[in-house]
């Protein structure tokens, strides 16, 4: 008798455990769209009215939110680990690189949370979400796409400026490292090809393309003098240039400029150049609406790397830094 109720204790035991087990791996992969649904219907709204606000007032930061969200995924995942000041445990990622003296937009990161918080009574919606959104309402109030962001991150307590150095792909890479660095990231050739696209908006400091100019065959002749003109052999490190003729605006230019050879960054025009991506450059400048819906569907899948999910990591109360 005693045995009896042995077994049946035990085999509950080890199907409570196998759901456990479920429930855990698949919570750690899976997003929602309907995840503040409940707990706080008001933060989109709240967050797509402050990004408007920040457009408004300056239409390149835009761009920048975008590129947060993009430096932060690459890193750790999308955790928000990029928001983190430096403290004695905390190697900033703002200070890697790729980041320093470029990536901008914390501040009105700062305002959205402080709006969000107000709105949910509380900290209720991660930073990382904060990220995706607001990337998202970017690239809508720019004339972009939107699109609906699975949501449910939670924000990482660290940060890796190493993995910053390490990971977030220089514009000097050629078409095999780019294509490696995303695939490191899960990302295919096509969406290297898409989110590259998202180079449609905002600008590029002169020592990011200078070698390109002034070594670089494969550039329009025009197009690199007038580039000269704002980026000088020495001096003039930090002007800026356009990175397509309408940076304030969400269209499929920045592809037609690769097929003439005006590509701003050596990295761009590696995209188009007898490749294998030439194919995708071409269909995306020829076609408006495809880059467009196809932009969306890349920018969920990096909005999906590696998300700490259900009791992984923390709501930060202050996106700058780790609770308590
Ligand atoms: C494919 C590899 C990529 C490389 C090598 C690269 C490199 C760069 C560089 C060097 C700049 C100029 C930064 C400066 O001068 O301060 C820049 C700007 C920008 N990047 Fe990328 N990027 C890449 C992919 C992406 C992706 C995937 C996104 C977003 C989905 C993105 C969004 C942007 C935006 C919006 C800007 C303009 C930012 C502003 O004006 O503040 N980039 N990128
Ligand atoms: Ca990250």
């Amino acid at each position: 008798m005693g045995s009896k109720r042995g077994i049946i204790l035990y085999v509950v035991g080890l199907v409570l455990t196998i759901i456990l087990a479920y429930e855990t791996t698949s919570s750690s992969a899976q997003l929602s769209t309907n995840f503040y649904d409940y707990s706080c219907p008001a933060a989109l709204p709240a967050i797509k009215k402050v990004v408007e606000a920040a457009v408004m007032k300056e239409r390149r930061m835009g761009a920048s939110l975008l590129r947060l969200h993009f430096h932060d995924c690459f890193v750790q995942g999308c955790d928000g680990s990029i928001l983190l000041d430096s403290t004695d445990t905390i190697d900033s990622e703002k200070l890697a690189n790729p980041n320093v003296n470029s990536i901008r937009g914390f501040e009105v990161i700062d305002d959205i949370k402080a709006e969000v918080d107000r709105v949910c009574g509380g900290p209720v919606v991660s930073c990382a979400d904060i990220l995706a959104v607001a990337a998202r309402d970017s690239v809508a109030a720019l004339a972009g796409p939107s699109w609906e962001v699975p949501l449910g991150r939670k924000d990482s307590t660290t940060a890796n400026k190493d993995l910053a150095n390490n990971d977030i792909p220089p514009p000097f890479l050629d078409l095999p490292a780019l294509i490696t660095n995303f695939k490191n990231q899960g990302l295919d050739e096509r969406d290297l090809v898409l989110l590259s696209g998202a180079h449609t908006l905002g600008f590029a400091q002169c020592v990011t393309f200078r070698a390109r100019l002034y070594n670089e065959a494969n550039i329009d002749p025009a197009f690199a003098e007038m580039l000269k003109k704002a980026c000088p052999n020495t001096g003039g490190d930090s002007n800026l240039s356009p990175l397509d003729p309408s940076p304030s605006e969400f269209d499929n230019r920045y592809f037609s400029q690769l097929t003439s050879y005006k590509g701003v960054l050596h990295s761009d025009q590696e995209l188009f150049k007898g490749g294998s991506t030439d194919e995708l450059v071409s269909h995306y400048s020829r076609n408006g609406e495809a880059f467009t819906s196809d932009f969306a569907r890349s920018m969920i899948k990096m909005g999906n790397i590696k998300p700490l999910t259900g009791s992984q990591g923390q709501i930060r109360v202050n996106c700058r830094k780790v609770n308590q």
